[in-house]
């Protein structure tokens, strides 16, 4: 409730009765954006009776405090108390979270219900704008599925494996178990596979899914180096007996990744990892140092020189079903691929790895990379519309849009209709809260389903 922009309720024009904002990625780090987290930013501050007459004399006391003068508004939140309950007069139009949307189109816009609350479209603006963050991992995360795809379609056999390619490993990285869970669920809109643990119940209490994201057991260094430098072979060992079946991931790199691979996994244990396959269970070996694209394809070499190999049918080497790689270190957008080309140049299928992703994947990234911009675009005063833009002669590239936004799709493309123009029939955006209530909520299963790639749309069965 003690949000920023307490003052400007005294500065706009006098009259004003009605400010419509708007809110979008003006262009950045990638050409479209996945719209994701809103609802998450709905349900947790602003849906229900948020305003308490007690919220409003602590705000009082703070801002008192924070200025050394009265300017915090406090008729007009005693106002939204007494006259509506505690529920916020306002509209949220959006479009549909999991939507993939070119940036410089407008995503959501903000308007007061209520005449009297001009000022309150623009005070949640701080919070409201938090949403770069989902919607940024989600794309980020998104565009890694499209090169992993690429690769996967291009030498593996089946796409299946596709939505366990990219695993979260960014918890520890990330900068508070709140964003972690933010975070981790706007990456499981494009992936399966995480260790964030909070991300699965961010998707349980705000995108209505129970379980959202899976994993196994791994190793870390810990558990592996408490054995000594010359107990690795019985940390190894332990691994595969502490969980004879299913998947299970092992950290191999703690002094010699090479001879873990070469005299341990290929070696002195190399029978009780056939003997998985036998109940269809898996090592995954699990480099963590060393220059990513070179490690891969060594590791993979010396484990097909072991392990032997078959040819899949797009001619690409596969190890056998109970041996896989998982790759965790230094992935991020810039660098999967350079590994996948690698792989591919020594003819081994994308589908022998599956790489996992920490700071790249939820803290290497801030508002800036998608240039997201909450911005007024209309308001009424003295009962007159007026268009509002900004347009800095000092930098075209922060044009804001005028007037009230639709988004529409003229031959499948996304256009933002500016200046009223738009044809409401037409409106991709969605009023999705009003006056305190979420009107339409979208679960996290069709949100992955709008968002699916490409690629896979065109291999889904028709
Ligand atoms: O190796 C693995 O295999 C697959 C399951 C996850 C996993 C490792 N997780 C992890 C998490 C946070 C930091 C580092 C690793």
């Amino acid at each position: 409730m003690v949000w920023l922009q307490v003052t400007h309720h005294k500065q706009y024009p006098p009259n004003t009765t009605h400010v419509y904002s708007y809110f979008e990625s003006r262009g950045g780090k990638f050409p479209t954006t996945v719209f994701f987290g809103l609802q998450y930013i709905l349900k947790r501050w602003l849906v229900g009776p948020v305003v308490t007459k007690e919220m409003v004399a602590e705000a009082k006391d703070v801002y008192k405090k924070h200025f050394g003068k009265e300017y915090f508004n406090e008729d007009g939140w005693n106002y939204i108390v007494e006259h509506h309950k505690g529920y916020l007069p306002l509209r949220v139009r959006a479009v549909p979270e999991g939507m993939v949307v070119p940036t410089k189109n407008v995503l959501f816009t903000v308007e007061n219900t209520d005449p009297k609350c001009y000022w309150l479209t623009n005070f949640f603006e701080t919070l409201l704008v938090q949403v770069w963050y989902p919607m940024t991992v989600a794309t980020n995360s998104r565009y890694q599925k499209e090169i992993i795809a690429k690769y996967l379609n291009e030498t593996a056999d089946s796409m299946v494996g596709l939505p366990f390619k990219l695993h979260d490993f960014g918890f520890r990285g990330a900068s508070s178990v709140e964003s972690a869970g933010i975070g981790d669920c706007a990456h499981l809109v494009n992936f399966v596979g995480t260790d964030t643990i909070a991300g699965l119940m961010v998707a349980r209490n705000y995108y209505n899914c129970d379980m959202a994201g899976f994993s196994i057991p791994a190793a870390e260094h810990s558990t592996i180096t408490t054995w000594g430098k010359d107990g690795e072979i019985e940390a190894f060992r332990n691994m595969l007996t502490q969980f004879p079946t299913g998947l299970v991931a092992c950290v191999s790199d703690s002094y010699d990744i090479w001879n873990a691979c070469e005299k341990v996994w290929g070696g002195e244990l190399k029978d009780l990892v056939v003997q998985r396959g036998a109940t269809g269970s898996t090592l995954v070996v699990r480099p963590d140092s060393g220059d990513p694209p070179e490690v891969v394809v060594k590791v993979l070499e010396i484990l097909g020189n072991k392990f032997g190999t078959t040819m899949n049918g797009k001619g690409y080497k596969m190890l056998p079903d109970y041996l896989r790689v998982i790759q965790g270190d230094g992935i991020s957008y810039e660098t999967l691929g350079d590994i996948l080309i690698n792989m591919k140049k020594h003819k081994w299928s994308a589908d022998n790895l599956t790489f996992g992703s920490g700071g790249a994947l939820l803290q290497k990234l801030n508002r800036d990379t998608q240039k997201c911009a909450f911005k007024c675009s209309s308001c009424i005063v003295n009962g007159k519309e007026v268009n509002v833009f900004k347009k800095p002669i000092t930098d075209p590239g922060k044009n804001s849009k005028k007037g009230r936004l639709s988004l529409e799709l003229q031959d499948g493309n996304f256009v933002t209709v500016q200046e009223g123009k738009g044809n409401p029939e037409k409106d991709q955006l969605v009023t999705v809260f009003e006056n305190g209530k979420l009107l339409k909520e979208y679960s996290l299963d069709e949100i992955r389903e709008r968002a699916q790639i490409d690629i896979v749309k065109e291999l889904k069965p028709k």
